[in-house]
């Protein structure tokens, strides 16, 4: 599909040069295990900041756990699904265009994500962000390489979870148009390798966004499945990309957020109550 890109994709100079530097990339094969020192410098505030990136298939809970992540962590949520809505809100030929391409479960050329990330990488180091978990990107091997090759990514943690149950999640999303907040109708209940059951129940939304739900134009049946097939064909070696690097963390979902979450953070070696009171002493 040939699209016009307009100048609101260009990025700033720093990021895009970064960005188009990075054509070669060095193999690191280096063993390398959680990034426990990383976690520990970033809660000294002696380092840079954690560069986290989120993996997963559609639905299966990438901007909940990666916004959960960061928010505890006090690093920016980057969502590149979210940037693109957000451009793509400002009426033009070409975002009408990338509108229809997003609605059939396609992915966006490279040059529009990597415009509007690079943008958004440079705001936040303007402001004096300090790291970030990305969800969202990359997406394909290509930006994986040049994502590699411009910041450097110290884990890669790749959501996992059985394909009905996305297509389901997906369907039942809901977002407020006011706060944006995502939400979900469907109560999942599946069963696991051994018969047990596991049940995701519905996250529905509070009174004051319940009468402001919307449906994304992209999680139709259809385009959820095309978005699925999209991922294996696409995304899927970008799991294998970092686990050459020995930077992949696989973690299976199984159940909802109050089994799910305490999980994920077990895995990273996290303790919420760590930072609960490092922000209640701040
Ligand atoms: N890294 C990316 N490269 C290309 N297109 C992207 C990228 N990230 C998001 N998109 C576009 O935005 C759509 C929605 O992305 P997102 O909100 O992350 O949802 P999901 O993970 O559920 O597919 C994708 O289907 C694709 O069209």
């Amino acid at each position: 599909m040939a699209l016009v890109r307009p100048r609101l994709f260009e990025s700033s100079l720093k990021w895009r040069r970064a960005f188009c530097n990075a054509a070669q990339v060095t193999l690191d094969m280096n063993t390398w295990s959680l990034p426990i020192q990383d976690i520990e410098e970033h809660r000294n505030g002696s380092k840079m900041g954690i560069q986290w990136v989120f993996l997963g298939c559609p639905g299966v809970g990438k901007g909940t756990y990666a916004s959960k992540l960061a928010s505890l962590l006090s690093i920016p949520h980057i969502a590149m699904g979210d940037l693109i809505r957000q451009e793509l809100t400002k009426p033009s030929l070409a975002s009408k265009k990338l509108l229809s391409a997003m609605s059939q479960g396609q992915l966006l050329p490279d040059d529009v994500v990597l415009g509007l990330l690079s943008r958004r990488l440079e705001m936040g180091a303007s402001n004096g962000e300090k790291g970030f978990i990305l969800d969202g990107f990359p997406r394909t091997t290509s930006q994986a390489e040049i994502l590699e090759q411009a910041i450097g990514i110290d884990m890669a943690v790749n959501l996992k979870l059985t394909k009905d149950i996305l297509v389901t999640k997906c369907l039942g999303r809901r977002i407020c148009h006011q706060c944006k907040k995502n939400f979900n109708i469907a109560t999942i209940e599946f069963e696991v390798d051994g018969g047990s059951k596991v049940s995701m129940p519905p996250l529905l939304p509070p009174p004051a966004c319940a009468s402001k739900m919307t449906i994304r134009a992209d999680d139709t049946e259809d385009a959820v499945r095309e978005r699925l097939r999209v991922y294996a064909e696409e995304s899927k070696p970008v799991e294998d990309f970092y686990r050459l690097r020995g930077k992949l963390l696989d973690f299976e979902v199984i159940g909802g957020i109050p089994e799910t979450w305490p999980r994920l953070l077990d895995v990273l070696n996290l303790d919420e109550r760590d930072y609960t009171l490092q922000k209640m002493v701040a």
